[in-house]
């Protein structure tokens, strides 16, 4: 005779999976998280990261100010205090969030532990604790690749007093190292080599491509590219090809040697890779539920965000984020999340289904310079349709682009070759990420952005005046 719990509904993973429980749900359900509540965003993902990328701007703010003039000089930065500042907040509202979740939830019980799938709607935890549910939320997230690289102990990557790390514990670091090596051309290198830089350390990024933030349009990477190389040894086309990292607590510094593809020797204080991330699908034991993977590990679903076993979606088996989703960024979790939690109340009441909605999604880089994206690039835009209109238009022929004195910065529109239809948007420069969101709106209600841009007032002389002259130039 079976000993296993049943839940009307399993949820794995409180990062955007702890959204799905409301106070509408019937029935009981189970919550599975095995480590901090909130997930990737709120405890080691885009919130600290931001909170840190504000602390290394306005220390890095001096070569801003003298560009206007104005001489300023950094006394200190406190990394002890900054790091502090931003995980006592977020240590709160991770602390509060388990307990509301752990004692506050009626017919909610939340089992802090990893679990896995042990058959079709069947879970064990490790504790050897069994759950069979009628409905499943898998939000199980991802995790950093760790590449091999000769002499590189996995099992150190993250460990308390190892100079090898991932943006899991980067954030939380005794200290700002000396000398930084970053793995990686993608979003954590371009956020990490800024944040480390304006905190104190020297930086090298080791890119094995010949491209930084590969997708974006050509035109914003090369730009980027030649900015950053102000500031942080980028070697393209490099990789590391042994680490050899020195006793821990041995006296001399640098903790750690590299050898370079190039035949190039580097000594190092600290190693981040920031080599992408990998859906947990591996360690949940899928094959014996039986669901599909892609090639890339993520959970198979359909526009319902139902889980799919042999091609058909599974009544009641839901997925939703970086563990299933094409875009690991936390809006689209969210989104999906809602998608979800729609679904799931559908179902009961056997009313029509909600689909995703993948269209116009949007991602920012908080680096140096900042870069926001929504749509196609100029070269998908080309392969996919016969004639296109670009448009760009530079930060430094707008009136607040001079109080900025910003030289570098442009929007760069790409859009049907009738001016009627806006496909992708492009920003690189200060403030990109909000100076975006207007032009996200466009893509995604189809507006006219000839109608857009005519038929209302832009505030003089503020920074969006760039987007207005860039969408007139259409
Ligand atoms: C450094 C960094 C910065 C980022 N910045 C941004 C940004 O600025 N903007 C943006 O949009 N996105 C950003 N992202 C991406 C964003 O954090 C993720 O896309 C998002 O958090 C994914 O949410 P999720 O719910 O799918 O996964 P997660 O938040 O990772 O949640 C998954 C949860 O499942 C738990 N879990 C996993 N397996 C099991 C198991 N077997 N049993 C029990 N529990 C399990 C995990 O412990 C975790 O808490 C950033 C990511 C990183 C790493
Ligand atoms: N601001 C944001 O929205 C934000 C910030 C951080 C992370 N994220 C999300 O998290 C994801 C993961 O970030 P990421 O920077 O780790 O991944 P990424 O996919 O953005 O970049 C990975 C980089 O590592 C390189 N790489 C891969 N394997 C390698 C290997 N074996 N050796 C050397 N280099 C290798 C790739 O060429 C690429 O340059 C992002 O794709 C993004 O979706 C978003």
């Amino acid at each position: 005779m079976s000993t296993a719990q049943h839940a009307d509904l399993a949820i794995i993973g409180a990062g955007s999976g702890n959204t799905v429980p409301g106070e509408d749900l019937q029935g009981r359900t189970v919550l599975f998280e095995r480590g901090l509540f909130g997930g990737t965003c709120l405890n080691a993902g885009c919130i600290p990261s931001k909170m840190l990328v504000k602390a290394a701007e306005a220390a890095l703010s001096p070569a801003d100010a003298a560009r206007l003039g104005v001489e300023l000089r950094v006394e200190r930065t406190d990394w002890p205090g900054i790091r502090d500042r931003v995980f006592d907040r977020i240590d709160r509202i991770e602390a509060g969030g388990r307990e509301y979740r752990q004692s506050q939830s009626p017919q909610l019980q939340a089992v802090t532990e990893t679990v896995r799938f042990t058959g079709p709607r069947r879970l064990v935890t490790d504790s050897g604790a069994e759950w069979t549910a009628d409905r499943i939320v898998i939000a199980a997230g991802a995790r950093p690749v760790v590449p091999a690289i000769p002499g590189l102990d996995p099992a150190r990557v993250d460990a308390p007093d190892s100079a090898v790390c991932t943006s899991e514990t980067l954030m939380r670091r005794a200290e700002v190292p000396g000398h930084a090596t970053i793995v990686g051309g993608g979003y954590v290198a371009m956020e990490m080599a800024h944040v480390l830089q304006g905190l104190g350390s020297e930086v090298t990024v080791l890119v094995r491509s010949e491209t930084l933030l590969r997708g974006h349009d050509a035109e914003i990477r090369r730009t980027l590219g030649e900015a950053v190389q102000e500031h942080w040894d980028v070697r393209f086309g490099t990789t590391a090809t042994k680490v050899t990292e020195r006793e821990p607590g041995a006296a001399s510094a640098p903790a750690l040697e590299l050898e370079l593809s190039d035949g190039g020797v580097l000594a190092t204080d600290l190693l981040l890779l920031a080599a992408g991330r990998t859906p947990n699908t591996d360690q949940l034991g899928l094959a014996a539920a039986g669901y599909d993977l892609h090639l890339d590990g993520r959970l198979a679903v359909d526009e319902y965000q139902r889980v799919l076993a042999g091609g058909e979606p599974q009544q009641g088996v839901y997925a939703l984020g970086d563990i299933c989703s094409p875009f690991q960024l936390k809006h689209v979790a969210n989104h999906e999340a809602r998608v979800v939690t729609a679904n799931l109340q559908a179902e009961r009441g056997r009313e029509p289904l909600t689909a995703v909605n993948h269209r116009a999604v949007p991602s920012a880089v908080f680096s140096s310079p900042q870069i926001a994206s929504v749509g196609l690039t100029e070269e998908d835009a080309r392969a996919e349709h016969r004639d296109v209109l670009i448009a760009r238009h530079d930060y430094a022929d707008v009136a607040y682009g001079w109080a900025l004195e910003e030289k570098r910065g442009f929007v760069k529109l790409v859009a049907t070759a009738d001016g009627s239809r806006l496909l992708g948007a492009h920003i690189l420069g200060p403030d990109a990420a909000s100076l975006l969101q207007p032009l996200i709106g466009v893509i995604a209600l189809d507006l006219d952005p000839r109608r857009f841009v005519r038929e209302q007032y832009w505030i003089h002389p503020a920074l969006p005046e760039v987007v207005e002259n860039a969408l007139l130039k259409l």
